[in-house]
C-alpha cells in the first residue's frame, strides 16, 4: 500500500494530493494542468513535496528518486540512445552493467516477457516506436520495484500498439503484484485497463472509482461531470 498526504506549491497552483493506492493498475484522469503529472512526480522524488509518503508502513518521502522503490515510465526518452537493447535492460539491474550470471538470465528473461531477445544487439534507432517502449518496460521488470509509475508512455502509440502495451503492462501488474498508477488522457483506455480510476482536479484527489463506471451504468457524479455527461 502507497499512501500519501503531500503538500506541494508551483506560483499560484496549490496541490493537495491525501490518499492510497494498493496493488493493482489505477489510471490518473482529469483534465489538462490539474495535477495529473505533479502528482506522479511528487511519488517518483522528481519534484519535492512536504508531508508524508509511505510504502509498506515505511517513511519513503526522504529518500531520493533512484531509492524509492518505484520505477518511472516518462512519456518519452525512457532509454538510452547509445546503448543496446541488452545494455538498456541491464542498466536497470546494476549501473555497472557487469551482472552476475543470475542476473543476466534476468534480463534475458525480461527481453522475452516482451518479445525482444532476438533484437538485443540492437540500438534504440534501429528499432520502432513500439519496440522502444517495450525496451523501457523490460528494464522496469528487472528492476523488480514494487510501484510502477507511467506518465502516458503510450500516448505517441497507434491504438493497436498502445492497447498492446497497456495489455503487457497489465499483465506484468497482476503477475508481479505491482501497484501500477497511470496518468492517461483517455477514458477509454482506462476502460481497456479495468482497475481504478482518480480523478484529479486542481490539484486534489476528488474521486476515486472502477473503471466500469466510465461506461454511465452506475455512474459517479465527479466522473460523470468530467466527461461532459
Ligand atoms: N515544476 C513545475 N514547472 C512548471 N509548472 C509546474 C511545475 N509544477 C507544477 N506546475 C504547474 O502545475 C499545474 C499542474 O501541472 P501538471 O502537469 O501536473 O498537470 P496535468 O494534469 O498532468 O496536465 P496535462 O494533462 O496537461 O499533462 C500546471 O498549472 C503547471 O503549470
Amino acid at each position: 500500500m502507497l499512501e500519501f498526504n503531500l503538500h506541494y506549491q508551483w506560483d499560484d497552483f496549490k496541490a493537495h494530493y491525501s490518499g492510497s493506492f494498493d496493488k493493482g493498475f489505477t489510471c490518473l484522469l482529469g483534465g489538462s494542468g490539474e495535477g495529473k503529472s505533479t502528482l506522479l512526480y511528487l511519488l517518483g522524488g522528481f519534484l519535492k513535496g512536504e508531508g508524508q509518503l509511505r510504502f509498506d508502513e515505511r517513511d519513503v518521502l526522504s529518500f531520493e528518486a533512484n531509492e524509492r522503490p518505484i520505477t518511472t515510465l516518462f512519456q518519452s526518452d525512457n532509454v538510452f540512445p547509445q546503448l543496446s537493447v541488452w545494455d538498456n535492460v541491464a542498466i536497470g539491474v546494476h549501473p555497472s552493467r557487469k551482472l552476475s550470471l543470475d542476473d543476466q538470465k534476468r534480463v534475458t528473461q525480461s527481453l522475452k516477457k516482451v518479445q525482444l531477445d532476438h533484437l538485443s544487439s540492437k540500438f534504440p534507432g534501429e528499432l520502432s516506436g513500439g519496440q522502444v517502449q517495450r525496451v523501457s518496460i523490460a528494464r522496469a521488470l528487472v528492476r523488480k520495484q514494487p510501484i510502477l509509475l507511467l506518465d502516458e508512455p503510450f500516448s505517441a502509440l497507434d491504438p493497436a500498439l498502445r492497447r498492446e502495451m497497456l495489455n503487457l503492462v497489465k499483465e506484468v501488474t497482476h503477475e508481479q503484484g505491482l501497484i501500477t498508477i497511470m496518468v492517461t488522457h483517455s477514458p477509454d483506455d482506462a476502460l481497456f485497463v479495468d482497475g481504478k480510476i482518480v480523478l484529479v482536479e486542481n490539484g486534489k484527489l476528488v474521486a476515486q472509482d472502477d473503471a466500469q463506471v466510465l461506461k454511465g451504468n452506475n455512474r459517479n457524479a465527479h466522473f460523470e461531470r468530467y466527461l461532459g455527461r
